[in-house]
């Protein structure tokens, strides 16, 4: 399956979702079987031209050329009102952990309701050069892996793993399995430097030395840990958490992790091994337990759980546009906090009773935005680690506070160039002065305009100019949105059926005349 069939087959499955066909009714448009646009779409069929050219006219869109025309980008009509109800799909934080995991399990292991967003194509693209089988199955979210004996690092697709930060997490499935192997530098977000000095503390307890060499991570492990390690973080990070998980569930003997983060991609990291067999005590907390097993080898299925930083970008699209909207299977322990500021701030919601996950265990509700009039907290907001205000929901602040009444500030200790990223909302209207790299002073209500914004190269700061351009007068072009599409599935769309006016475009943007 190449890179290039898999965004083809997204593109022809994006177009058939946006005029709300089944497979089924393409492929009687196309005279083929069901299964054929399935496995078109799944990017597992080599077109041919006759093909391309029968699905062109079929969902009237010009395939190749759009293929060719360089990055997309939307064009957004504002302002918009809200209205109806939508779902919130599963994380791209949790996924890519899950993702990694699935290197432990000899079993084959099937994902079911992986959201397909880019950043799940590119650790794909590496989990596929490194000889994995990964096949879409179902209606086309969920995911077959199957790994063979030995994995090949050695070939593994520079290119797709320089653009995650996950490829970090290959350390702690790799060492079980290779004496001394090579990864690339890591990508991700561009929010400043991003420190990978505690995965390689963390992992120097279970005996692997790291140096960089020439943009590569080359990894050596020396096997004689003692039977009950002791390992503390020298920070609570995510990943950090996960790949210290990852190194402790296949290392038989008993692994205590301290410092370690409850987030939740950690805390489905965690049921997944649990399925595979591994014990780890303290899940949600700041000590893990872990029980590691010499091997796994277990048919397992595991439902990723929903994303509660979707969840916070969808609240805040009714919240910008003071609209009521329900939004579905919101992870209600993850955004705790978050209520509890929008609340001193004077927004109204309605939720549901509780409910549970497909995984089993993650708690759920479904929140009503409803119009409010909000005005600025007293004090500054600011995130923590899990159980606090979650850092990648921070950037929504921003957009909110613009919209509030009064004077806001918002403080990012954590990272060095994500609250820069966010004074782009100042080219849509805001009053938002840059204290300093970690500290933005808003002035708000904003009447929001719109113009052409280049997408800031950080996922959380671009939805949020998306998310203030449905509230802007005018029109908006967003130019390059790969970086939403990352962690996003399908937004446009989605936002459109609650009423916004969204168009994706490719290449340039439309002239006036
Ligand atoms: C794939 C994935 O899951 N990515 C998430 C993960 O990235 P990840 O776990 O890779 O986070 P990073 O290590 O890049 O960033 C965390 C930042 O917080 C700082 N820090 C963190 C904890 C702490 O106790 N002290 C401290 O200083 C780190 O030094 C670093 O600057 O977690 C980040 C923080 O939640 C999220 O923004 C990312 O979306
Ligand atoms: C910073 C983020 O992701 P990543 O760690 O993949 O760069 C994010 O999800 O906002």
């Amino acid at each position: 399956m190449s890179a290039t069939s898999e965004s083809i087959g997204r593109m022809i499955r994006d177009a058939r979702t946006s005029r709300d066909w089944s497979q089924k009714r393409l492929a009687e448009e196309l005279g083929t079987a069901q299964s054929a646009v399935h496995r078109i779409e799944a990017g597992q069929q080599n077109l041919s031209l006759s093909m391309i050219n029968r699905l062109a006219e079929a969902l009237e869109m010009p395939l190749i050329q759009t293929a060719t025309q360089g990055s997309m980008n939307f064009e957004i009509q504002g302002p918009t009102t809200l209205s109806g109800e939508i779902d919130v799909r599963t994380s791209k934080n949790a996924a890519m952990a899950v993702l990694c995991a699935s290197l432990l399990n000899h079993g084959r292991t099937v994902l079911r309701g992986i959201a397909r967003i880019e950043e799940v194509d590119r650790i794909n693209e590496v989990l596929t050069s490194i000889g994995v089988k990964l096949t879409w199955i179902g209606e086309g979210n969920d995911l077959e892996i199957i790994r063979p004996e030995h994995l090949k690092p050695d070939h593994i697709d520079e290119r797709a793993a320089r653009r995650t930060r996950s490829i970090l997490m290959f350390l702690g499935p790799l060492l079980h399995e290779f004496d001394d192997f090579k990864l690339p530098y890591a990508g991700g977000c561009d929010l400043g430097a991003r420190t990978v000095h505690p995965h390689m503390s963390a992992l120097s307890k279970m005996g692997l030395t790291v140096t960089a060499t020439d943009r590569n991570y080359q990894a050596k492990v020396v096997r004689d840990v003692s039977d009950a390690r002791q390992i503390t973080l020298i920070e609570r990070g995510d990943t950090v958490t996960e790949n210290a998980i990852m190194a402790a569930a296949r290392t038989p003997g008993v692994t205590t992790l301290r410092n370690a983060s409850g987030n939740y991609m950690v805390q489905d990291l965690c049921f997944f091994l649990e399925r595979l067999g591994v014990r780890i005590d303290g899940i949600g907390t700041t000590t893990l337990t872990i029980h590691g097993v010499e091997t796994i080898n277990t048919d397992v299925e595991y439902y990723i759980s929903e994303d509660p930083i979707e969840a916070m970008s969808l609240l805040t699209a009714g919240i910008v546009t003071r609209s009521e909207i329900t939004v579905r299977r919101c992870p209600v322990e993850f955004l705790d906090v978050e209520f509890a500021v929008l609340d001193e701030m004077g927004q109204v919601f309605e939720f549901s009773e509780e409910y549970t996950s497909h995984n089993g265990k993650t708690r759920l509700v479904d929140v009503t935005v409803k119009p409010s009039d909000l005005h600025a907290p007293l004090d500054k907001i600011h995130p923590m680690p899990f159980p606090g205000l979650n850092i990648d929901n921070l950037p929504f602040f921003a957009v909110i506070c613009a919209t509030a009444t009064g004077q806001s500030v918002i403080y990012d200790w954590v990272y060095d160039n994500r609250a820069i990223h966010l004074s782009k909302l100042s080219e849509l209207g805001a009053n938002i002065q840059l204290m300093d790299a970690h500290r933005l002073l808003i002035i708000g209500p904003t009447a929001w305009r719109g113009r052409q914004i280049d997408s800031p190269p950080a996922l959380r700061p671009a939805v949020c100019v998306l998310l203030a351009a449905l509230a802007a007068r005018g029109t908006t072009n967003l130019m390059d949105v790969y970086v939403i599409n990352r962690g996003y599935e399908d937004l446009p769309h989605r936002l459109n059926k609650l009423g916004a006016n969204i168009n994706v475009f490719w290449g340039d943007p439309p002239t006036d005349d």
